[in-house]
């Protein structure tokens, strides 16, 4: 066989392939979080913004929900200022929340936006703000670390977790073609912005929204066990017994925690994968293998 028809075949075979998960999808949403540890380069930036662009020319409802966390990092050590992770959570105060809103509500989801729509999509940016989109709460955690009673409060400042999404708006977003952008800011009652964990909002949106998936794209190759071998499937009990031997800890905490309350909430399956994988959205939705790990609910 000539390279070109090797290639021509691969192809061929990929779209074969791929043809019954297009049709088992059709109509039907999608809920990708994009970490900020997947935006690395241009080239996984256009890959992903291609395979978006892509779902939505097969009849597929994405909607994405964003994080930020090394984008927010970096400009925070621009500005001179310390930031401190409890639980996976970053400690917000008054000054951290306005770069919070700064990066995450303006350039990251900008640049996700932008990106898209060069590919041909149409795609809209909107924070918990937009449409009374995300109401927040103010997120108590009680104390787990060894040092801490674990009746003990921990104060995160301007953290929030999500109280209610209305969905209206993306609603009439997707009727209309677009592909809804989202920026992990609540708002509260009293009109305060809150910083939510990314994972947490994509988890609620996923439920909220009667998803079909959950995808959750990380930089690494999915659930790593205590030897760093890839976990392909994960049930609660398992995750239970991965925090407690603390092989799951820091930003692993929320995003596992939020798949599983998603797929006991109704969301049919959950997936943690590798967004450093050029078309990691496309291989995990369209191939047989899929890619990193599923989260079943029981
Ligand atoms: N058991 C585990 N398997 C894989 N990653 C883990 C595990 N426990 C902790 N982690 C950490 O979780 C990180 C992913 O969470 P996070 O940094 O918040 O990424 P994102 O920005 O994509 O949400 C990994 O890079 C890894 O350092
Ligand atoms: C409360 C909290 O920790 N909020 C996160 C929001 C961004 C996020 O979740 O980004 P990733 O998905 O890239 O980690 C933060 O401030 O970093």
């Amino acid at each position: 066989m000539t390279l070109a028809n090797e290639r021509a075949h691969t192809i061929a075979h990929v779209l074969n392939e791929s043809l019954p998960y297009i049709r088992r999808f059709q109509d039907k949403t999608m809920v990708i979080k994009y970490g900020g540890n997947a935006m690395v380069d241009e080239r996984l930036k256009q890959g992903f913004a291609r395979d978006v662009v892509l779902m939505k020319l097969v009849g597929i409802n994405p909607v994405i929900v964003h994080g930020g966390g090394p984008q927010i990092g970096s400009l925070l050590k621009r500005l001179g200022k310390a930031t401190k992770f409890v639980q996976g959570m970053r400690v917000t105060d008054a000054e951290t929340m306005d770069v919070v809103e700064m990066v995450l509500g303006g350039l990251v989801n900008k640049e996700i936006v932008n990106f898209i729509n060069q590919h041909g999509g149409h795609a809209v940016g909107l924070t918990g703000k937009d449409g009374d989109l995300i109401r927040a709460r103010k997120l108590v955690l009680h104390g787990s670390a060894p040092e801490l009673k674990a009746s003990e409060i921990i104060d995160l400042g301007h953290v929030g977790e999500v109280e209610s999404i209305a969905p209206h708006v993306l609603h009439m977003l997707v009727k209309s073609d677009f592909i809804p952008v989202i920026a992990p800011i609540g708002v509260g009652e009293d009109g305060r912005a809150y910083n939510i964990n990314a994972d947490l909002v994509a988890g609620k949106m996923a439920e909220v929204l009667e998803a079909e998936k959950l995808l959750l794209l990380t930089n690494t190759p999915g659930l790593l066990d205590s030897e760093g071998h890839l976990v392909n499937e994960i049930d609660a009990a398992r995750v239970q017994t991965l925090i407690d031997e603390e092989v799951i800890t820091g930003g692993m905490l929320p995003k596992i925690r939020c798949a599983l309350d998603a797929v006991h909430s109704g969301v049919r399956s959950a997936h943690i994968i590798d967004g450093r994988i050029e078309h990691a959205v496309m291989l995990d939705l369209f191939t047989d293998e899929g890619v990193g790990t599923l989260i079943r609910s029981r």
